[in-house]
């Protein structure tokens, strides 16, 4: 059964002390009632990425955007720049709430170019007084394009093209969604958008993406940009969005594809990784939320594609 989140959470759809009352939170991958995201690391997996047994030498916040206005009416948003709904705002301040507490200094900041993360880490910032650290945006922490689909009701979409398709859409690794036409409603507003003349090039811009394309792009820029930052010590806070962070996820974890698909990330909840010297997760996703808060916004961002 679809859990509403409106059932679960209070005033804003926040309940602030369950939440957030805890800075310790804990740790995702190793919870037995998550059948999903791997309780244990496959034996192939572990032979290459084998997780140190020091204590984690780097620590990353990373934070999926609060809901959005397209979350809230449940349309495929992808590149579509959609603003923070006010559940969202107040996901992100709990969120800050809960860096604060949890005592984080951050030295520097990643996001998409995208709204709905940019003001997530807006109201982050300024909420724990930490405005003045370089904020860096890029086009390759964007959400995964989802081509034609955009602006489409998920429940909806199930409904006429039935739930497992949907399911293939929205999860599968390498199953791209069909591509935005010429004559798709979004089409000019995101194709000509003034934000993207630095990138991407007129040839690399997506009409599509899947997971496998969104990693492609969004991988370059973690090896490239954030570990070079990561290991001169910094302390990094990334705001983005639920594929390009699965990406993230999916590297760190050395997850396979079908590990990969059964993961929902929920909005506006930071979670942690800490990491060896040489990048290994010593802690997997560790969320600043509780434990039955988190499992539940997970199911209902996966309860998104189904028909009503
Ligand atoms: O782009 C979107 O529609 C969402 O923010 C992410 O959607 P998903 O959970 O369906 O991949």
């Amino acid at each position: 059964m679809a859990l509403r989140l409106s059932t679960v959470f209070g005033k804003f759809g926040i309940p602030f002390k369950r939440q957030f009352s805890t800075a310790v939170g804990f740790s995702y991958a190793y919870k037995p009632w998550n059948r999903n995201y791997p309780t244990q690391t496959p034996t192939n997996v572990r032979q290459s990425h084998e997780p140190s047994k020091k204590c984690g030498k780097y620590k990353i916040v990373m934070v999926r955007h609060g809901e959005s206005e397209w979350n809230k009416s449940n349309q495929f948003c992808g590149w579509y720049d959609s603003a923070l709904s006010e559940k969202g705002l107040a996901e992100a301040k709990a969120a800050a709430k809960a860096l604060k507490e949890a005592g984080y200094k951050f030295d520097i900041a990643h996001t998409s170019l995208l709204c709905r993360a940019i003001i997530t880490l807006d109201i982050i910032l300024k909420e724990i007084g930490q405005t003045d650290i370089p904020i860096c945006k890029t086009w390759r922490l964007n959400e995964r394009h989802y081509g034609n689909l955009i602006g489409l009701n998920k429940a909806e979409t199930a409904a006429k093209y039935g739930e497992k398709q949907v399911q293939i859409w929205r999860r599968s690794f390498a199953t791209p969604p069909p591509p935005m036409e010429k004559n798709h409603p979004y089409y000019d507003n995101i194709v000509n958008d003034e934000r993207y003349k630095d990138g991407p090039k007129k040839e690399e811009f997506p009409m599509f993406e899947s997971l496998k394309l969104t990693i492609e792009r969004t991988l370059p820029y973690w090896n490239e940009t954030i570990v070079p930052q990561i290991k001169e010590g910094k302390l990094i806070i990334i705001s983005a969005h639920g594929n390009s962070l699965r990406g993230i996820v999916k590297h760190l974890d050395n997850l396979s594809e079908d590990q990969i698909m059964a993961l929902n990330l929920p909005t506006g909840i930071p979670f942690i990784y800490e990491l060896d010297e040489c990048m290994r997760p010593v802690v997997s996703m560790k969320f600043l939320g509780d434990e039955e808060t988190v499992r539940k916004a997970m199911e209902a961002v996966a309860a998104q594609g189904k028909a009503k």
